[in-house]
């Protein structure tokens, strides 16, 4: 239970990765100023997080399940919080999708939308009533750079934190009424399951319905290039954790936070022409142009990530 003076932090989707960082982080904070209530949709997965919690669990942190694309476990987990009471909720939980559209089932895109949108606005339904009555509260979202700008291949799982983007940026206007915060985070590529879960799912793919030139462009230029980037710009999730700490702990929380400055000049270049030519143009010619000048690009950087551009991370140690 929250001792007094303590925020209660509700994350969805800590049984690895971003969720899993965020909630031992603030567990762990010093000052002892949480009380992370860390949710994941099936407990059998508790282990890793009970360990990186250590001493912290059943004190600072608590375990409850929740599946945010179950309205029923949605409702029952906020009822079993004391007086239902959550000073600030991380929307953590998502699922990423790879590969040409041809070869996607509509019932997998729809499994996106419901856990990367409603999943979030279900969670948001529940939780921002009691903060509106309290006039305070802080909702935190993990967008992605994809949701604000496109990433070929990307499709479905662009779509869906774009949606999110709009979402909130509608919501936050009418919250700010009463006086409670919403912060999107925008992560560029992190080394967590997200990725190994990707690849794996990319390794099992048969691509029905796909016609060989586009299986072609996937397969040789757009996952190499991928993996090149993830190399390169990659961050930690304990990277994104400090950078979810600093937003809630300002006292004027920003609204977008992108959380590694080597995107700015993609976000930057989307919004130097409205007509959206200029986006659309450079990623092709970055991927389909310039693919081996990107390879060796990346190399460069990968070496130089390592220590000083590392440092210019937004939000650095
Ligand atoms: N990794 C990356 O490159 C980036 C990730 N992000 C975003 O960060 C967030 C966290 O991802 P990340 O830590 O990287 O990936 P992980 O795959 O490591 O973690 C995702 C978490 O979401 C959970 N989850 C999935 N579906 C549900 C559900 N229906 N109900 C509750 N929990 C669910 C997973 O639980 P389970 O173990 O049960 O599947 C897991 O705990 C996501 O929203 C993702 O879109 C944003 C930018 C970049
Ligand atoms: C920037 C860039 C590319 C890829 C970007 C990737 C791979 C981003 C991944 C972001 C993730 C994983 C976000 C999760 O939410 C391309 C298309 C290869 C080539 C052009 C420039």
């Amino acid at each position: 239970m929250a001792s007094s003076g303590q925020k209660v932090v509700l994350i969805t989707g800590c049984s690895s990765g971003i969720g899993l960082r965020i909630a031992v982080l603030l567990a762990r904070d010093e000052k002892k100023g949480y009380h992370v209530i860390a949710t994941m949709r099936d407990l059998r997965k508790k282990d890793k997080l009970v360990e990186a919690a250590g001493n912290c669990y059943g004190k600072t942190l608590t375990l409850l399940p929740l599946d945010v694309c179950s309205d029923e476990s949605v409702k029952k987990c906020i009822d079993s919080v004391k007086d239902r009471h959550v000073d600030i909720l991380i929307n953590n939980a998502g699922i990423g999708l790879l590969g040409p559209l041809e070869s996607i089932s509509m019932e997998e895109m729809k499994r996106v939308f419901e856990t990367n949108f409603f999943g979030v606005v279900r969670m948001i339904k529940e939780v921002m009533p009691d903060m509106k009555k309290r006039r305070s509260g802080h909702i935190v979202v993990m967008s992605s750079v994809m949701g604000l700008q496109g990433v070929v291949f990307n499709d479905v799982y662009t779509a869906s934190k774009f949606a999110m983007e709009g979402f909130c940026e509608s919501l936050a206007v009418q919250l700010l009424k009463f006086n409670v915060n919403l912060s999107m985070i925008e992560p560029g590529p992190v080394h967590t399951e997200f990725e190994t879960k990707m690849m794996d799912d990319v390794s099992k793919m048969e691509y029905p319905g796909t016609d060989a030139e586009t299986v072609r462009y996937f397969k040789d230029v757009y996952l190499p290039s991928s993996i090149d980037i993830f190399e390169a710009m990659g961050q930690t999730p304990q990277d994104i954790a400090r950078c979810t700490k600093k937003i809630i702990e300002s006292s004027q929380p920003r609204f977008r936070n992108l959380t590694n400055s080597l995107y700015t000049p993609i976000v930057a270049m989307k919004y130097a022409d409205e007509t959206g030519g200029l986006s659309v143009h450079a990623f092709y010619n970055l991927l389909f142009n310039f693919g081996p000048l990107m390879h060796m690009a990346m190399s460069i950087l990968k070496c130089l990530t390592c220590s000083c551009l590392r440092r210019r991370t937004i939000f650095p140690d």
